[in-house]
């Protein structure tokens, strides 16, 4: 038995041994890149290079509290190695914002594979050379006059999420909740409904819970760096992942054949005809023929309350939210972008690097990867007076010139920044609008320090959120 232990042992050594001087020759340059940008660079064990930190730092596999423990024990910017694949994790906004405008970094990070191999067809991932034209075309669903569109719907959904929040009680998960509203109104804009009566087959309600699932098992996968996503997919412990990507196409294939019975594939958006809404622009003859096999991928990815008070009062009154009323909500926005500054949504997302890209102060060696943690950046002292104070005048239009530019990426930036950023913001807004115009929000928490944060893809707290909302008119 000693033996046997001893072997193993042997066998282990031999092979920490073995990868490491595999990597110092093999990847030299990156190995380089390391050692110069961090003083360190053994990712030590074989095959999983120094993913283990992920699954022994966070509660599970956890890529902001990896980062948050590399900060706190070696510093920012730091390295880390996926196997083979180098990422060098980046917390500066000049940076940043070179690679995120660098024509050679349009491909995402190779942290995503896993990702990429169960959606690797859907706009945020696909490969560059496939993007650009889809970009291209599907740009024209997002354009200002489809935008305006979205209004009634988006108010509507609005008025029935007051409605339900008179019922929130203290235990309430206000993720989950919020979560199935923001999706509700993705899929009701997006596939041209005009609201839930058109909804009686297809249970859309459950869409955000199944993509905050997927989200879940995923991460189960990422914490087992040695089993491939294509074998995973198809054992037992990604049974669930399996059930819930599949349970997502069968809906998305319902929605689709339900939009082609009525006909709808012609727009009824008598604009300029480039511009519809993306249900049409995806159902077109052309884009169809084209992307056949690739369409339900895309369909699934598309997936300081005083004075906001004041504001609204001031901007809409006692009638009800009006078009015209939300590019004067100014105040309502900056608050929308200061809780994306100091809670980004997406707070790391990752490039990879074609060629040696020069980042200013150093050159990041071609096959290596660039992860931008927005987090960081957003925070920073040195972008952000006072980070951690919530502040929305940073975001007034008086004081728009004073941020640095690449300081602030809620929705990335350069070429492959978010195709969906407008959209969100007239949500948010009309949402924060008309929650605060019928609610008085009141909490217990007094410092953003309190919250515990985890990400793997989106962020979200671990601790219970104290929120409550009492009715105005019984305030
Ligand atoms: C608060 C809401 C949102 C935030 C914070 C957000 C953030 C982001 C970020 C950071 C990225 C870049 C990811 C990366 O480089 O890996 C991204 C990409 C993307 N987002 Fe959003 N997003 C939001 C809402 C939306 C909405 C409503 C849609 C669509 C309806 C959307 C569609 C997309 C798409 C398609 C991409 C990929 C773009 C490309 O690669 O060309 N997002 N988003």
């Amino acid at each position: 038995m000693l033996l046997f232990v001893f072997k193993v042992l042997c066998w282990f050594v031999f092979l920490v041994a073995a990868y490491n001087l595999g990597l110092i020759v093999f990847r030299y340059r990156h190995v380089k890149f390391a050692w110069n940008t961090n003083g360190y660079w053994a990712p030590l064990l074989p095959f999983i290079g120094n993913t283990y930190l992920a699954v022994l730092t966070g509660r599970r596999v956890n890529m902001l509290t990896t980062l948050l423990w590399a900060e706190r024990y070696f510093g920012l910017p730091c390295s880390f190695w996926f196997s083979y694949k180098y990422h060098y994790m980046c917390n500066n906004a000049e940076e940043a914002k070179i690679v995120l405008n660098h024509p050679k970094c349009l491909n995402k990070a190779q942290l995503y594979g896993d990702v990429q191999y169960l959606f690797r067809n859907s706009l945020l991932l696909i490969d560059a050379e496939k993007w650009k034209p889809r970009r291209r075309y599907l740009r024209n669903g997002f354009k200002s006059n489809i935008l305006k569109s979205f209004f009634p719907t988006f108010y509507q959904q609005s008025c029935y999420l007051v409605e339900e929040i008179k019922n929130v009680g203290p235990e309430q998960d206000l993720y989950k909740f919020f979560n199935k509203y923001a999706f509700m109104n993705f899929f009701l804009t997006s596939f041209g409904y005009q609201g839930e009566e058109d909804l009686d087959l297809v249970n859309i309600k459950k869409f955000g819970a199944l993509i905050d699932s997927i989200q879940d098992e995923f991460v189960k996968l990422l914490a087992n760096p040695l089993i491939p996503a294509f074998i995973w997919i198809r054992i037992p412990p990604g049974a669930q992942l399996r059930a819930h990507r599949a349970e997502i196409g069968k809906v998305i294939k319902l929605i689709i054949q339900d939009k082609k019975k009525r006909k709808l594939q012609v727009s009824e958006y008598v604009g300029n005809p480039n511009e519809r809404p993306l249900v049409d622009l995806l159902l077109s003859d052309a884009y169809e023929k084209e992307y056949e096999d690739e369409l339900y991928e895309e369909f699934t990815l598309f997936a300081g309350a005083r004075k906001v008070y004041e504001e609204v009062m001031e901007v809409v009154g006692d009638h009800t939210i009006q078009e015209a009323n939300i590019q004067n909500l100014r105040y309502t926005e900056a608050v929308v972008s200061e809780v994306l500054r100091i809670l980004p949504t997406i707070p790391l997302y990752g490039r990879y690097c074609e060629e040696d890209i020069d980042i200013g102060t150093k050159v990041v060696p071609k096959g290596a990867n660039v992860f931008i943690s927005a987090f960081h950046i957003q925070r920073n002292p040195d972008y952000w007076e006072d980070p951690l104070k919530f502040d929305p005048t940073r975001f007034l239009p008086e004081n728009m010139s004073k941020i640095i530019p690449g300081s602030y990426l809620p929705f990335s930036a350069g070429p492959r920044n978010c195709i969906g950023q407008g959209m969100a913001t007239i949500l948010m807004k009309i949402t924060v609008a008309n929650i605060v115009k019928n609610f008085e929000i009141t909490s217990k928490h007094k410092s953003i320090k309190e919250f515990k944060l985890e990400s793997c893809i989106s962020m979200k707290t671990l601790n219970h959120l104290d929120c409550h909302f009492t009715p105005r008119d019984k305030a």
